[in-house]
C-alpha cells in the first residue's frame, strides 16, 4: 500500500524546546486520519512540516513519495486560523484558486459556495469565523489535492455546521479518494469520520494505527487492586486507576483477555484517546479534552 506521509525520527525544536521529538510514522494513503493530542503536543507543527511551511530540525519526511513542497497543488492545507484574504471577496478567492492550481475544479467550488449560502460578492473579512472556515475548506478541496491537511477545521463551527462540514468532507473523500489528516480536540467528531488515528503527547507519538484495529486490541479491565507491572501476558498497560480495593486498567493486548479475575469491557475511541492523553491531562498543564456528549 502506498503511503501518504512517512516520517523518520522527525524532530522540530524551537531553541531548546521540542515541538516534535523523534516522530516516526507511516500513514497509508486513502485514509481519513485523526491527529489528536493535548494543547502544545505538536500537531500543528507536524502538519506545517508536512505541507512544507516549516523545516524540521532533524529527521526525514516524505509526502506523497517526495519532499514536502510549500504551496504544492497536490496538497491542500487549511491552517488553524483558517486564513483568508480579508479584502478579497468569496469570488476572488475562487478566481485566485483557479489561477494557482492546474487541477482546479471550478464547478465543485461554485457548487459548495452556493450550497453553503456564501455570497460571492462578500469580502472574506466580513464573513463569520465558521463561514471563513468553510471558504478555506472549499478552496482547499477545489484544488483536487491528493492529500488534504486540516488543522482543527471545525473549531469555529456551530454543531450543525460542524456536522454538515464533516458530512461534506466524508462525501468528498468517498468520491475523490483523497487522503486526509485532520487535527481536532473533538474526538466524538473524529470517531464519526476517521479510520486511522495518530495520538501525539508532549511532542511524541504515543499511538498510531487503524481505528478498527486499535479498538479491537484495547480493553478496560476491572478487578481487585493489583500492581500493573504484574499483569504480564504481553499486555501493555496504557492507563491505570486505583481505589483502595479495585484497579481499573486500560490495556493493549492483541490476544483476548479471558481471565475470571477481571471484568473486561471494550472501549470507544474517546476513552482510548483519553487513556493515552491522561498522563498529560493529570499533569494539569494541558486543557482537558473536550467531551462532546
Ligand atoms: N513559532 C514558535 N516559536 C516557539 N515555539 C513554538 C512555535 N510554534 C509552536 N511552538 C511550541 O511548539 C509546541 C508545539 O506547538 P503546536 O502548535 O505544534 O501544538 P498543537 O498540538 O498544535 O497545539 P494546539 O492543540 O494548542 O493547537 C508548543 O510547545 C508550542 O509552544
Amino acid at each position: 500500500m502506498t503511503s501518504a506521509v512517512v516520517t523518520e525520527g522527525l524532530t522540530k525544536r524551537y531553541g531548546r524546546r521540542p515541538a516534535l521529538s523523534d516522530c516516526t510514522l507511516d500513514i497509508p494513503a486513502g485514509h481519513v486520519v485523526g491527529l489528536v493530542g493535548p494543547n502544545g503536543a505538536g500537531k500543528s507543527t507536524l502538519l506545517q512540516i508536512v505541507c512544507g511551511l516549516l523545516r524540521p530540525t532533524a529527521g526525514r519526511v516524505t509526502v506523497l513519495g517526495g519532499d514536502p513542497v510549500s504551496g504544492s497543488p497536490r496538497v491542500g492545507f487549511v491552517a488553524q486560523d483558517t486564513p483568508v484574504y480579508a479584502g478579497f471577496t468569496v469570488a476572488d478567492h475562487l478566481r485566485l484558486g483557479a489561477h494557482l492550481n492546474p487541477a482546479w475544479d471550478d464547478a465543485l467550488a461554485r457548487e459548495r459556495v452556493d450550497r453553503l449560502g456564501l455570497d460571492p460578492a462578500q469580502k472574506a473579512g466580513k464573513l463569520s469565523g465558521g463561514q471563513r472556515a468553510q471558504l478555506a475548506l472549499t478552496v482547499a478541496i477545489a484544488k483536487r489535492p491528493d492529500l488534504l491537511l486540516l488543522d482543527e477545521p471545525v473549531a469555529a463551527l456551530d454543531p450543525l455546521a460542524r456536522r454538515e462540514f464533516l458530512q461534506g468532507l466524508m462525501e468528498y473523500v468517498a468520491e475523490s479518494g483523497t487522503s486526509v489528516v485532520m487535527s481536532s480536540h473533538l474526538v466524538a467528531d473524529l470517531e464519526r469520520v476517521c479510520d486511522y488515528l495518530v495520538v501525539l503527547v508532549r511532542s511524541r507519538v504515543r499511538v498510531t494505527g487503524e481505528v478498527e484495529e486499535l479498538l479491537a486490541t484495547h480493553h478496560r479491565i476491572t478487578g481487585a487492586r493489583l500492581d500493573p507491572a504484574t499483569l504480564g501476558g504481553g499486555r501493555q498497560v496504557v492507563h491505570a486507576r486505583h481505589t483502595d480495593v479495585q484497579s481499573t486498567l486500560v490495556v493493549r493486548s492483541s490476544a483476548p483477555i479471558d481471565d475470571p479475575a477481571f471484568t473486561v469491557d471494550g472501549i470507544d475511541l474517546e476513552d482510548l484517546v483519553l487513556a493515552y492523553m491522561s498522563e498529560a491531562a493529570e499533569g494539569g498543564r494541558d486543557r482537558v479534552l473536550e467531551k462532546q456528549r
